[in-house]
């Protein structure tokens, strides 16, 4: 090596051998020493095999430095370390000091005011003074009832001649010490690096006691005298910004930090590398649950999934699949956020059965209004006494005026059964499930049972709620010694929960079938299915309502007696025919238009609807329910029905 080289060597490996070096500085001679050697290679200087022997040995010594975990001898994380050193770096903002001292605050006319009106006044602000605050070597008695901003001028106020006693009375046995006068969250301006995160909700006006006073005496855990701060109104807001600052700045750093200066990352946000892995890794962590905590729903987390949502016709569609983004981009708050517990009654069931059944509250789809249900008065009647009036006034309709628990819709088909659960949907203001029969079902053996008990279980949750199940005859048909297995036990399960909601007084569930084939139901079904409605083909009122109400929204010259002519030859017409007829007839204008004409011509200029277009529909639009199929339906209101 070249002189230069050896005498830096030498240096170096004195300065190690001396055991005056801390590990930072031996581990910066190694690794200097890494680079002679490889620099004395590289010049020719050392042989290969000396290179390779030398950096050996080096690199081992250089590596149990690094890596030793004794802190004496090691540095364990190097990176620590040297942030530790940048970390500890001054910042303009260190350099500021307060103008103020203890003189100049005890000149402000504010404290001036306190202390007359705490010495002059009879005592009324300062009670016997029972607490000594040293601050340097001034020591306070501290009146007790001083708190929050007369505490902290209490704390300054020097009250008699300065005494050498340097004490801080700050025993637990004291009541009335420096922690009980002092609201816990005023104090610890630097204590508590958490209250660096964000800037505090109140502005603090704070001062840093010059550094011309060294705090002294016992650095209590509540208080001592390591933390000063002041409310006082300060004479320069400029100076106080800093002290602010929500990056922590100088506040209480410094040589006379306190506990601030035994923890020196106290205010700072940085982290490091291996912090933050932990901070990652907790994070990923906490909301990985979400998917597969299945065991148990007591801990699962609740998805916005229908029972989140705000009822009613107009309230917007959730989808109850969770979107990518609410799943990345709410993770980080959500697994700040408590998880809510879901219902103890649910926590047998599930998730994912839950969910299926949660996505079937019905939210959304046109509101319907009872008016717009054509006819139907006694039917309509019945249910707002069953369904409305008990929602609202459920301590009125209690022991024998309690409601049924089941109603059947029975008809023909199209005559509003269907329209009827959706009405009872919107104006019942009761959670409302609309269930398919082929939800309930599933080719999963014992899984359709499942179903109907979580069903169930979801709607005792979320009470009141109506069960409306449309086509409830393909779910309730009779039983027979043929059909399989599955289908047997789904409906067995559904008599048995239809029971339970049938005998448990205080539960507020009803269910509601629909059915253009009652013949078919169960007798044990029908049974629980209390009140049986007949929704028959509509009278000639109900067929003029429906032409009525379906005309107003359409541009037509449809005359009374015209009108009346349609109702009549109508006859035997369901709802769903009615709707169809003036469908046709709404289309008669449109085909009077040429075709040429098609493309050009304007909305305004397409001809109103008129009598003929609906002659013409009549000539295609025919009932679709037979007199003879209407017998039967008659027949079975007059056995199993409750019609009048
Ligand atoms: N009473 C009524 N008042 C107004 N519109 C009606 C009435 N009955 C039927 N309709 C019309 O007929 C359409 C079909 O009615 P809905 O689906 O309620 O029949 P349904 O009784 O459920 O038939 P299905 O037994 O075949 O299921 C409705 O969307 C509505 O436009
Ligand atoms: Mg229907």
């Amino acid at each position: 090596m070249s002189g230069a080289h050896l005498d830096e060597w030498q240096r170096r490996s004195f300065d190690i051998s001396s055991g005056n070096c801390t590990p930072e500085q031996t581990a910066d001679a190694y690794r200097a020493h890494i680079l002679s050697i490889q620099y004395a290679w590289a010049s020719s200087q050392l042989s290969q095999v000396g290179m390779a022997s030398l950096l050996r040995t080096y690199s081992e010594r250089y590596a149990a430095v690094l890596d030793s975990d004794d802190p004496r001898t090691g540095l364990n994380n190097y990176a620590e370390s040297a942030l530790h050193l940048a970390r500890n770096q001054r910042n303009h903002s260190d350099k500021w000091e307060s103008s103020l001292t203890t003189e100049s605050v005890l000149e402000l006319p504010c404290v001036q005011k306190m202390i007359q009106a705490g010495t002059g006044g009879g005592g009324s602000l300062v009670a016997p003074a029972d607490v000594n605050v040293s601050v340097g070597q001034e020591s306070s008695p501290l009146p007790a009832p001083f708190t929050g901003v007369r505490s902290e001028a209490a704390l300054l106020k020097p009250i008699g001649p300065p005494q050498p006693k340097t004490e801080v009375n700050n025993s637990a046995s004291n009541p009335a010490n420096i922690s009980a006068a002092r609201p816990r969250g005023s104090e610890g301006i630097s204590v508590n690096p958490n209250s660096f995160s964000r800037p505090p909700a109140r502005p603090q006006s704070m001062f840093s006691y010059p550094s011309s006073i060294p705090p002294q005496g016992n650095p209590g855990p509540a208080g001592g005298t390591q933390n000063y701060h002041s409310s006082f109104p300060t004479s320069n807001p400029s100076k106080r910004k800093n002290f602010n600052n929500p990056d922590g700045g100088d506040v209480g750093r410094g040589p006379h930090g306190g506990q601030a200066a035994a923890d020196p990352r106290a205010g700072s946000n940085f982290k490091t590398a291996r912090e933050q892995f932990i901070v990652d890794q907790q994070k990923k962590h906490s909301h990985q649950p979400q998917r597969g905590q299945t065991p148990g729903m007591t801990a699962t987390v609740k998805k916005s999934l229908g029972a989140n949502r705000s009822r009613g016709a107009f309230s917007k569609f959730v989808s109850p699949i969770p979107r990518q983004e609410e799943e990345e981009g709410g993770a980080s708050c959500n697994s700040n956020q408590e998880p809510q517990i879901l219902d103890e009654r649910l926590k047998n069931f599930e998730p994912k059965i839950i969910e299926l059944i949660m996505s079937e509250i019905m939210d959304h789809g046109p509101p319907v209004a009872w008016d717009d249900i054509a006819g139907l008065e006694f039917a309509k009647t019945t249910i707002k006494e069953i369904v409305v009036w008990p929602m609202l006034r459920p301590d009125i309709f209690t022991g024998l005026r309690g409601p049924p628990k089941g109603i059947l819709l029975f008809g023909p088909p199209g005559t509003g059964k269907t329209l009827i659960g959706k009405c009872i949907a919107c104006q019942s203001g009761a959670t409302f499930f609309s269930i398919s029969a082929s939800s309930l079902t599933s080719k999963w053996v014992g899984e359709g049972e499942k179903m109907v008990r979580a069903l169930f279980a979801i709607a005792r949750c979320h009470q009141p709620a109506v069960i409306f199940i449309d086509e409830i005859d393909s779910l309730l048909s009779q039983r027979t010694d043929g059909e399989h297995d599955s289908s047997r036990r789904i409906k067995t399960e559904f008599l048995v929960q239809l029971d339970g909601a049938a005998t448990a007084a205080e539960d507020r569930i009803l269910v509601v079938g629909a059915t253009n084939r009652p013949q078919e139901i169960d007798e044990a079904a029908r049974r629980r299915l209390a009140k049986r409605l007949y929704i028959p083909l509509p009278e000639a009122a109900a067929r003029q309502q429906i032409v009525t109400n379906l005309m107003t929204r359409e541009k037509n010259q449809l005359r009374e007696q015209e009108l009346e002519s349609v109702v009549a030859a109508t006859e035997g017409f369901s709802g769903a025919d009615m709707t169809q007829l003036c469908r046709e007839a709404a289309l008669g204008p449109i085909r009077s238009i040429q075709l040429s004409d098609i493309a050009t011509i304007t909305a305004d200029q397409v001809r109103p609807i008129l009598y003929c277009d609906f002659q013409e529909a009549l000539k295609t639009v025919r009932p679709s329910v037979s007199s003879k199929d209407l017998e039967l339906y008659e027949e079975w209101n007059s056995t199993f029905g409750c019609g009048r």
